[in-house]
């Protein structure tokens, strides 16, 4: 696991850490190791540094100041480096005075192995200047971003006009919001400033922590008691919903998966493992229910809801479920107070549920998810190439996309059917939707294997994305 920290939260720990340091000392500590970066980037795609051309866009505050000590460094590896300077006038006169004192030069660039961006770091505001706007999107050499790909907001990872599409990050002291929900941010790697931090704001799981916390079948359990996750999806005209969701709670655990709904002979001919039934009502007990995929929207699907909300054990409730509570907010009143929700919305869905209660999906993903959490009392899984999951009292994790692969029709589907097992397993419900979202994003990647896939694959991948978290744990 892995903390993310506000921009004012590094701020804060940065002042203190620049109070007690000399002046200048965490600039060239935070250079030194862009300059490191570049040159293994240097390597790995041209096969050595020496002689290798790297162009700095050298914005006016300290991040520019950055990438000019950076150039500076990488001079002293016989790197040939052209700064170029957005605000000539303002640019960091340390910074610029070393990589004069270097060799570096001071132009107009053409050809460039690697580009250094130090546009701007954590002072960003708004879009992009024009100037600024114009380098980026002629952009054609792999770039480093410093601290953070210009263009995109620090704390949101919203890029509201051209933006940096970063091959590598390097960041200082702690990983930024941006880090971990846009993907422009590329490869990041943190410079450590010896910060004193507090509690971070997000959390991002790990393959061992998904790992630790998975449920694995001991000599003493049966196909009861790890948990028997409930699957109410499906209809006449979407029953491969209720295939996939199914299938990805009997790929995600050994234990036991139950199916009521009007696909059961589709489910039970491609998952014969599962015990299903017509309706809730008929199902057995489970440990977890997970509702909604292709269940429809008329008055039979609001009966399956409001059962499987009344039914005292965890719920998931996805697509036409969260369809459905928006629409009928009164089945609210079948919800068993004791037991936790977790909605799992995509961005349509989420408006639909949100925009009543005045709360609205803007670019700050992470505080909207927070706000419905709270306000409803549920966990939000809110999807996305980013998914961000929050708990009412506020804990986020975040699971940064891998890849864009899981942009394929049915893939919310088999998360549903993740998150219902990993609930049916037991244990901290934030923790186990967490692994849920981790095992999709990993299954995604190995699914596609970088070529296009589908959500059936996705559930043949499960297993796979599971045995490496496994690993990483030791267990
Ligand atoms: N504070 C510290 O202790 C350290 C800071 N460091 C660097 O300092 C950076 C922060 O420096 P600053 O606070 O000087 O600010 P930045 O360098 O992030 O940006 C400030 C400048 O960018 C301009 N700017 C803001 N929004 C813009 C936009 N949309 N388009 C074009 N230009 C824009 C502003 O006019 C201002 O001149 C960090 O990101 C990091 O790179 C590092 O050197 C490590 C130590
Ligand atoms: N561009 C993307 N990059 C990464 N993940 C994505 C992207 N688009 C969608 N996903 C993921 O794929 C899943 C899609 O779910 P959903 O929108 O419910 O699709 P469906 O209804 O077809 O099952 C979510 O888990 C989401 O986070
Ligand atoms: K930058």
């Amino acid at each position: 696991m892995y903390g993310v920290w506000t921009v004012g939260q590094v701020r804060a720990a940065e002042d203190e850490a620049l109070a007690r340091t000399p002046a200048g000392a965490l600039m060239r500590r935070a250079a030194f190791g862009v300059a490191v970066a570049a040159a293994e980037v240097l390597r790995e795609r041209t096969g050595g540094v020496r002689g290798r051309r790297v162009v700095l866009l050298v914005g006016s505050g300290n991040n520019g100041g950055d990438a000019l000590w950076a150039g500076h460094f990488l001079r002293r590896r016989g790197v040939a480096v052209t700064a170029v300077l957005l605000a000539p006038d303002r640019a960091h006169v340390e910074g610029l005075a070393a990589l004069r004192r270097s060799g570096g030069r001071v132009g107009i660039a053409d050809r460039a192995d690697l580009v250094i961006d130090g546009i701007v770091g954590l002072s960003a505001r708004g879009p992009l200047r024009a100037e600024a706007a114009d380098w980026v999107s002629r952009l054609a050499a792999p770039v480093l971003a410093v601290d953070l790909p210009s263009g995109v907001d620090p704390d949101t990872g919203d890029a509201p006009g051209a933006a940096v599409d970063a091959a590598v990050t390097v960041t200082f002291g702690a990983r930024k919001p941006v880090h971990v929900l846009s993907a422009r941010s590329g490869d990041v790697r943190v410079v450590d400033l010896g910060l004193d931090l507090p509690d971070p704001n997000l959390r991002v799981l790990e393959a061992a922590d998904v790992g630790r916390a998975w449920r694995l079948p001991g000599p003493a359990d049966d196909k009861y008691t790890q948990g028997v996750t409930g699957v109410a999806a499906g209809s006449a005209t979407y029953p491969g919903a209720a295939v996939l969701t199914t299938g990805a709670a009997v790929r995600a655990t050994s234990g036991m998966v139950r199916y009521a709904g009007w696909a059961a002979d589709e489910v039970r001919s491609r998952w014969p493992e599962v015990v299903a039934t017509g309706s809730v009502a008929d199902a057995g007990r489970v440990q977890a229910w997970v509702a909604g995929p292709g269940l429809g929207t008329g008055q039979v699907s609001r009966d399956v809801l409001g059962a499987v909300l009344g039914a005292g054990v965890p719920t998931c409730v996805d697509a036409d479920g969260i369809t459905l509570l928006a629409r009928y907010p009164e089945l609210w009143d079948r919800r068993d107070p004791d037991q936790v929700v977790v909605l799992t919305p995509h961005d349509r869905e989420f408006a639909r549920l949100a925009e009543p209660l005045g709360i609205s999906l803007g670019v700050d993903r992470v505080a909207a998810a927070r706000a419905l959490a709270s306000r409803l009392g549920v966990l939000v899984l809110l999807k996305g190439n980013a998914t961000v999951i929050a708990e009412p009292d506020g804990r986020t994790l975040v699971s940064p996309a891998a890849s864009s692969w899981l942009a394929t029709a049915g893939s919310g589907d088999v998360l549903t059917g993740l998150v219902g097992a990993a609930l049916a397993a037991g244990g901290d419900p934030l923790l186990a939707v967490g692994c849920a979202s981790w095992v999709h994003v990993r299954a995604g990647v190995l699914a596609a294997g970088g070529a296009p896939t589908s959500a059936s694959v996705v559930v043949d991948a499960i297993p796979g994305a599971v045995r490496e978290a496994v690993v990483a744990a030791g267990r």
